[in-house]
C-alpha cells in the first residue's frame, strides 16, 4: 500500500500524487461508498488522502482506503439530483469569485455558497472581480455587500484579473494554502487563476454529452500546486446550487451571524426564525443588527429545502 493525495477526479479514474515518489498514478476505487448515508456520485474527492495499492503493471492502482477527511464540501449533484457531489476534501478556505456587472451578481448566489462551506466552518473568501468595469454605483454595491460580509467574517476582496487591482492581495491569501476556488461561469476565474499564477493551465471543463436521455454535464475537479507554496482545487464553473441533503434546521445552523442571537429565542435551539413569538433573531434584522438581505436570502432556502423535504416524504404515495 502507498499513501498519496487525489489531484484530480474523472468520474471513474482518479489521479492520485503519491507521498513518497511525488509521481502520480491513475486509479481506480472498488465498491460503493456513501456519505452519511446518502449516496454519492464520485465517492472520492480531489483533496483525499488515499491508500493505494498498486496494479501488477505498477502503473495503475486501486484506492483501498480513505483517511479520514479534516472537512469536506458537497453539494448536491448537478446530474442526480438525489445524489450529492463531492466538490473537495481537506481544504484550509474556500474562495468564491463573483462579479457585479458582466454577468450580473445573481441575488442570493454568495449566500448559497456560504451554506456549502459553513457546515464545516470553511473560511471563505468572497473575490468581486473586474473592478475595473465598476461605476461608482457598483462600487457602492461592492461596499454595501463588503460591510455585510466582513462584519460577520468572511472576507470580501475588491480584485480586476486583467487591471491587476486587488490581485496581490489574493495571491497573499492564498499562499501556503488549499484552496478550493469557484464560481459561476464567465466571472474570470482562469483569468484571475492565470494573473495570479502565469502558466497556470486550467483544463477544468464541464463536458457535455448527448444520450439518449438528454445532456448530462460531467464534473471535474483537479488540484494545481502553486509555486510560493500551496495548493489551488480548481472546480467547474457553478450553474446553481440547491441543498436536497440539508433539512431546515441545518440551514438555520448555518447561518453562522444568527447563532449569537438564537440563544435567545423562546424556543431556542429549534426555532426557526420565521413566525416564531419571541423570536430574538427576527428581533435582530428589526432593529437592524442583523443584514435583512441575508435573512431574506435565508428565508429562501428554508423555503425551498422545505419544499423538497415535502415531496420526498411523498413520494411514491
Ligand atoms: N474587464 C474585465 N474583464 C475580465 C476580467 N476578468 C475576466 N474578464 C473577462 O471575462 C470573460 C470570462 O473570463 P474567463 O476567465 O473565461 O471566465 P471563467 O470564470 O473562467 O469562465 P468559465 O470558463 O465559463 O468558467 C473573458 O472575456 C475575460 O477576458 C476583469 O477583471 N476585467
Ligand atoms: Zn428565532
Amino acid at each position: 500500500m502507498e499513501k498519496g493525495t487525489v489531484i484530480k477526479s474523472t468520474g471513474s479514474w482518479y489521479q492520485v500524487q503519491l507521498q513518497d515518489k511525488g509521481t502520480v498514478m491513475d486509479c481506480r476505487i472498488v465498491g460503493k461508498f456513501r456519505l452519511e448515508g446518502q449516496k454519492v456520485t464520485n465517492p472520492v474527492a480531489v483533496g483525499d488522502e488515499v491508500e493505494v495499492e498498486p496494479n501488477e503493471n505498477e502503473e495503475t492502482g486501486t484506492i483501498r482506503n480513505i483517511l479520514p477527511r479534516r472537512n469536506y464540501v458537497v453539494r448536491q449533484s448537478p446530474r442526480r439530483k438525489h445524489d450529492l457531489h463531492l466538490l473537495a476534501s481537506n481544504i484550509d478556505q474556500a474562495v468564491v469569485i463573483v462579479t457585479i456587472v458582466q454577468p450580473d451578481l445573481k441575488q442570493g448566489f454568495i449566500d448559497r455558497f456560504l451554506l456549502m462551506t459553513e457546515p464545516y466552518s470553511i473560511p471563505t473568501v468572497i473575490v468581486f472581480n473586474k473592478a475595473d468595469l465598476y461605476d461608482a454605483g457598483h462600487r457602492g454595491v461592492f461596499e454595501y455587500l463588503r460591510g455585510i460580509y466582513e462584519s460577520i467574517g468572511y472576507r470580501a476582496l475588491l480584485v480586476s484579473a486583467t487591471g491587476g487591482e486587488g490581485v496581490e492581495e489574493l495571491k497573499s491569501l492564498l499562499r501556503g494554502k488549499v484552496s478550493l476556488i469557484s464560481g459561476q461561469s464567465g466571472v474570470g476565474k482562469s483569468t484571475l487563476v492565470n494573473a495570479i499564477e502565469p502558466g497556470l493551465e486550467l483544463r477544468t471543463q464541464e463536458l457535455s454529452d448527448y444520450s439518449g436521455k438528454g445532456q448530462h454535464t460531467t464534473t471535474f475537479a483537479e488540484m494545481h500546486p502553486l509555486a510560493d507554496g500551496g495548493a489551488l482545487i480548481d472546480t467547474p464553473g457553478i450553474k446553481s446550487l440547491s441543498f436536497i441533503h440539508l433539512e431546515p434546521m441545518d440551514v438555520a445552523h448555518n447561518f453562522r451571524e444568527f447563532f449569537e442571537y438564537s440563544e435567545n429565542c423562546k424556543f431556542g435551539g429549534n426555532c426557526l426564525h420565521r413566525n416564531e413569538p419571541g423570536c430574538a433573531v427576527k428581533e435582530a434584522v428589526e432593529s437592524e443588527a442583523l443584514s435583512d438581505l441575508r435573512y431574506m436570502n435565508y428565508l429562501t432556502l428554508l423555503e425551498e429545502v422545505e419544499d423538497q423535504n415535502y415531496w420526498e416524504r411523498h413520494k411514491g404515495v
